[in-house]
């Protein structure tokens, strides 16, 4: 387990990282999403060992990380621009990686790179983005860490490779039960592999849940109330995150559980209900609102 509590992070100042407290158990796929600076990837660092919290605590499996070798050998960190070594090629990050990690796969990396076209022996300065994209994510599957950091490590892959490295994952996690941590904004597709999501926002966390019970606990109804009345009535009783009307459509972004909701309206006359899924990045969006973080805001005019 990852237990990350009341951790506070500054550049100079600027408050990155602000009193975060999260835990993240192992046999799971933990999502971190966050608006732009929210201070994922600071996080991240942190949790790596790379970056020191001015306070709190980062623990792994119980073992502080900072400056601690044993615990950072129980990490692999995919950073959003990857390091490799000046002039290296990918056998050389191959034996630097052994001297590290003394349970990387060898001859896993090496079939790795057969799969993916990738040349062991070419500099990887010369690799695309995408391409020491793969090969970083390549080093951290075999590194055999228990815990694999991703900052938006999917991102520049294309779509083939995004789901071949999704498989890999998967059989990662089933095989030795790796548990990723991935900071990305693509909701579409942490939405197909996490099971829990973090959501920061301004350095703090604004919640930590499990993806179905996040999403069982907001609700997106499209209704048309019957009377004014109805329509106060149910609005009184309603947790409303978002109304929007749309002539006489009313779309709620509700929070709390379908059967608590479907009670309230079971007390009132609509001439039209229908309750919808929310997508996660639905959930975000109506989250973030909330704290007043409005796309409309971004919008000139
Ligand atoms: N090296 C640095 N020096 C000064 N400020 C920094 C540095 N790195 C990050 N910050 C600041 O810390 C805050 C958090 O940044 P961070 O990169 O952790 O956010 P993020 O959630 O990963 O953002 P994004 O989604 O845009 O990549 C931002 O305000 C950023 O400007």
């Amino acid at each position: 387990m990852i237990e990350i509590r009341n951790v506070t992070k500054s550049y100079d100042k600027i408050k990155a990282v602000d009193d975060v407290s999260v835990s993240i158990k192992e046999n799971t796929v933990f999502g971190l999403i966050g608006t732009n600076g929210a201070g994922k990837s600071t996080v991240l660092r942190m949790v790596a060992g790379v970056l020191e919290p001015e306070k709190g605590e980062i623990a792994i499996d119980g073992l502080p990380v900072f400056d601690n070798m044993e615990a950072k050998k129980k990490i692999y960190f995919i950073a959003d621009e990857p390091y490799f070594f000046a002039n290296s090629n990918a056998t050389d990050m191959q034996r630097y990686l052994c001297s590290v990690y003394p349970e990387f796969a060898v001859e896993d990396f090496y079939n790795y790179l057969v799969n993916f076209g990738l040349d062991k022996k070419r500099k990887i300065n010369t690799y695309s983005k995408g391409m020491k994209k793969q090969l970083a994510l390549i080093c951290g599957v075999c590194s055999g860490t228990k815990y694999l950091l991703c900052d938006e490590t999917f991102d520049g892959l294309d779509p083939v490779m995004r789901q071949g490295i999704k498989s890999i994952f998967a059989s990662e996690i089933e095989r030795r039960g790796m548990t990723p941590v991935i900071a990305s904004h693509n909701l579409r597709e942490l939405e197909d592999i996490c099971d829990h999501v973090g959501l920061l926002h301004k350095g703090g966390v604004l919640l930590s849940k499990d993806l179905e019970d996040m999403k069982c606990n907001i609700q997106k109804i499209q209704c048309v109330f019957k009377t004014i009345d109805d329509e106060a009535k149910a609005i009184k009783a309603l947790d409303i995150m978002k109304n929007e009307k749309r002539g006489s459509l009313n779309v709620l972004t509700v929070r709390g559980n379908k059967a608590e909701i479907l009670a309230v309206f079971a007390t009132v006359n609509t001439i039209f209900f229908e309750a919808l899924p929310l997508s996660l990045e639905e959930i975000f969006i109506s989250e973030t609102e909330v704290v007043g973080y409005d796309v409309k805001k971004l919008i000139l005019g």
